[in-house]
């Protein structure tokens, strides 16, 4: 490849990325208008040179935050259809990663813990990470009865990562996140039941100062804080985005602060842009440089 004149820093990071780009098997929703689920995750993995095979849970013209969508929740086993006819390609050995999302339904989530097992049968070293899509502060449980206690006794003791909301947090644990410090040993509570490492976006206690976004990040070597400007802007998406974008750094770096750090910093850009905007739907396509070059780099620090 030839390069006029230097390349940009960004641009050699990008390059870099290519140099251990992973197979990454999703498997959430997919809506036709708009940007959640795979429609939110799956283009910023692929943007940073990732390959991803997505399955789909659901096929909604829109998200639900609408109040009104059409299009069908698929049976459990048409996506143990799909998972087997790609098994029988060959390549899960080869798939480094599974993700998963928006359920549709608690079958689906059996559909899901099967599809984990069968990767991590082809692959030992394959990682499972559970977006745990339950609801949040705003709206309460949006997603079909049965399918927050699959989450908590099903999927939670087979995820290796979790990235739940500080609503779904509070949900699977039972412990109220009164500050940072109660959002800790939620967060322990929640790798006790599974997940090693686990990232609680969008979190405001008492205790964020006012116009503050705040995540947190707890593995087995720590806690880390990330802090950022809280912009106007209440949207769908961000986190299947933010789940996508710390399960592909955290694959990469094997440290849960720089994949904080980096999917924080590209989801600020992103919504950011949004805001500017004044759009209700992220700007997943014409916001894209930010997967890659986040325009504002916010560090995680330790707590
Ligand atoms: N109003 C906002 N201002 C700044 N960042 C935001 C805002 N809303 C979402 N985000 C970012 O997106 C991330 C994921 O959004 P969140 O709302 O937690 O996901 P979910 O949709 O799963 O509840 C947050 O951790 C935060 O980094
Ligand atoms: C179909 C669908 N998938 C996924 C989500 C989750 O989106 P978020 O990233 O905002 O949690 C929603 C939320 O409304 C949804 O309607
Ligand atoms: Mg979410």
């Amino acid at each position: 490849m030839e390069l006029d004149g230097a390349p940009a820093a960004g641009l050699e990071r990008e390059l870099s990325s290519w140099g251990c780009a992973m197979n990454i098997l999703s498997i959430q929703s997919h809506v036709a208008y708009g940007h959640v689920g795979n429609a939110s995750a799956v283009f910023p993995m692929q943007r940073l040179g990732h390959e991803v095979w997505a399955i789909n849970t659901v096929q909604f013209s829109n998200h639900t935050g609408y109040g009104a969508w059409r299009g069908p929740v698929f049976p459990a086993d048409a996506i143990r259809e799909v998972v087997a006819g790609v098994e029988e390609r060959g390549v899960l050995p080869v798939c480094d990663g599974v993700l998963s999302g928006y359920m549709g339904d608690a079958s689906i989530g059996e559909a899901i813990l099967d599809a984990v097992e069968r990767v991590k049968q082809a692959n030992p070293s394959a990682l499972y990470c559970c977006d745990p899509v339950i609801g949040d502060v705003g709206r309460g449980v949006f997603v079909r009865p049965g399918i927050p206690e699959f989450i908590r006794d099903r999927a939670m003791p087979a995820a290796d990562v979790a990235t739940p909301n500080q609503f779904e947090l509070e949900h699977l644990t039972g412990v109220a996140v009164g500050g940072l410090g109660a959002a800790k040993i939620a967060a322990s509570a929640l790798r006790a039941i599974g997940p090693k490492v686990v990232l609680v976006t969008s979190l405001q206690t008492p205790e964020t100062p006012d116009g503050v976004m705040e995540l947190l990040a707890v593995d087995g070597e720590g806690a880390w804080r990330v802090r950022t400007p809280l912009l106007p802007v209440s949207v769908n998406g961000a986190g299947d985005a933010i789940a996508a974008l710390f399960f592909v750094h955290w694959l990469t770096t094997r440290s849960a602060a720089e994949a904080m750090s980096k999917a924080a910093s590209s989801v600020y850009g992103l919504l950011k842009a949004t805001a500017e905007a004044g759009s209700r739907e992220i700007l997943t396509v014409a916001a894209q440089d930010e997967f890659v070059r986040p325009s504002r780099v916010f560090v995680a620090e330790p707590i």
